[in-house]
């Protein structure tokens, strides 16, 4: 078991990840959240190193090669990755990480990491997500079509989560993300082991 707690955060396109992501930035200070590289173009003022670290496919292609990737994923025609020194780094020193990644990539640290914490962020209904997609304003029409048919795939896999949290609102989501870190540092599998000294008498 690792000693930092590794948290993944995935739903579809839209659903409001970055969003809930950035509230939970701000109300939390002890949370690391990973940098994914990516082979998308920048939107406007996305900075590298800060909201991605912008690659080539062949620069891409090269990490992947090199083992980099805690894992990565192609997703509506770009790669994405988790560079994987960063959080094992990170995890060893006890810090709890963070990762907003889409569903396939998530599916590969489940089976690297199985003791790490999985929330899927489910959109009220179809509708509205939709409606968030097309009202960010970033996509084109194909784009917004192609993010809503790979959203419904997403949606299928739901099931595999440890815990599904409804964006109706972006306070109640981070409220209730912060709730299930609280919880997840109380598990007696991850607790027993750093009260044995201290309850040494009794344990
Ligand atoms: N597998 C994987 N997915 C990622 C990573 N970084 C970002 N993503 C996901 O890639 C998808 C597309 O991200 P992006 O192009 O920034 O669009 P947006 O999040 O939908 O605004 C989202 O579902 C992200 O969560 C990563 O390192 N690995
Ligand atoms: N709870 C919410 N209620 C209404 N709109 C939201 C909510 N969460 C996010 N949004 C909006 O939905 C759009 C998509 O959010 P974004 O964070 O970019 O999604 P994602 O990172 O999952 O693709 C943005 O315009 C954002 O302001």
């Amino acid at each position: 078991m690792n000693k930092g707690l590794l948290i993944v955060l995935s739903g579809p396109s839209g659903v409001g990840k970055g969003t809930v992501c950035a509230a939970l930035r701000q109300k939390t200070t002890d949370l690391v959240y990973s940098v994914s590289a990516t082979t998308r173009s920048p939107r406007p003022g996305e900075v590298d190193g800060v909201n991605y670290f912008f690659k080539t496919r062949e620069e891409f292609e090269r990490m992947i090669e090199q083992d980099e990737l805690l894992e990565w994923a192609e997703y509506v025609g770009n790669y994405y990755g988790t560079p994987a020194k960063f959080v094992q780094e990170q995890l060893d020193q006890g810090k709890d990480v963070f990762l907003e990644i889409e569903v396939q990539g998530a599916m590969k640290v489940k089976q690297k990491f199985p003791d790490a914490v999985f929330i899927f962020l489910a959109p009220p209904s179809l509708a509205e997500l939709e409606k968030r997609i097309a009202g960010r304003g970033t996509d084109d029409d194909e784009v917004i079509r192609r993010r809503m048919q790979v959203a419904r795939d997403e949606i299928k896999l739901m099931e595999e989560y440890d815990y599904i949290v409804v964006n109706d609102q972006i306070d109640c989501a981070c409220r209730r993300i912060m709730s299930i870190i609280e919880a997840e540092h109380c598990r007696k599998e991850r607790i027993v082991p750093q009260l044995t000294t201290s309850l040494n008498e009794v344990l």
